[in-house]
């Protein structure tokens, strides 16, 4: 089974993706941020960055989606999907004006031919935070890399977070609002999770 945590920047997807692993036994799969050869520099300089950034970021997801897809014997959470790359981040960057038309283009002509060897998780966690709490939360983590991430930023890909999701007919998707919460400190919050994904996944 292929499930996968989506969301904004500082939602919590990587520390769910690490405690829902640990308490299924499920195998995890986190998105390349160590060693990433273009994250810094592209948050400081967007333009320059943005067409390299989305080819690594797309050609590290397509090895994922293709081991996942040679597991058969046991449940895979991925942290971050393909799609978000394509429908928000690069749709993003494009439509702000920093990507260019023709580098957009070249991304999604390798993105068409990528996806149709894709298959679709069989469940997403779409895990919804307003901007107050993706800020706390980037603050807290301190990245260098990401201090100075706007909120214009962040408020336009929460914009096309809420599109991919009310569109998204690849599969199952369950959302849950993350601003009241805090699943890693709370362990009342972070059974609420485990409740709806029993149900969802075991009907119990
Ligand atoms: N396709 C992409 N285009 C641009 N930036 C991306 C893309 N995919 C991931 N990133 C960036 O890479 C970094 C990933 O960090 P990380 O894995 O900690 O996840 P995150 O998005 O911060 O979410 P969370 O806090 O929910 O785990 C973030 O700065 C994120 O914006």
């Amino acid at each position: 089974m292929h499930i996968a945590i989506v969301g904004n920047i500082g939602a919590g997807k990587t520390t769910l993706t690490q405690m829902l692993g640990e308490y299924y036994k499920w195998e995890v799969m986190y998105e390349a941020v160590e060693g990433n050869p273009y994250l810094a520099d592209f948050y400081q300089d967007m333009g320059r960055w943005a067409f390299n950034l989305q080819i690594f970021f797309l050609n590290s997801r397509f090895a994922q989606v293709q081991k996942i897809r040679a597991t058969t014997y046991s449940t895979i959470i991925q942290d971050r999907t393909i799609y978000e790359d394509a429908y928000i981040f690069a749709r993003n960057l494009h439509e702000s004006g920093v990507m260019t038309d023709r580098d957009y283009q070249t991304y999604q002509l390798l993105f068409d031919s990528i996806i149709r060897s894709v298959s679709q998780p069989d469940l997403l966690i779409y895990l919804k935070a307003d901007i107050p709490k993706l800020v706390s939360q980037i603050k807290k983590r301190g990245r260098d890399f990401e201090a100075e991430i706007s909120l214009e930023y962040l408020s336009a890909l929460n914009n096309y977070y809420n599109d991919f999701v009310a569109s998204y007919d690849h599969g199952k998707i369950i959302e849950i609002d993350v601003n009241e919460m805090d699943f890693a400190a709370n362990p009342d919050d972070f059974q609420s999770i485990i409740t709806r994904l029993n149900k969802e996944l075991f009907y119990v």
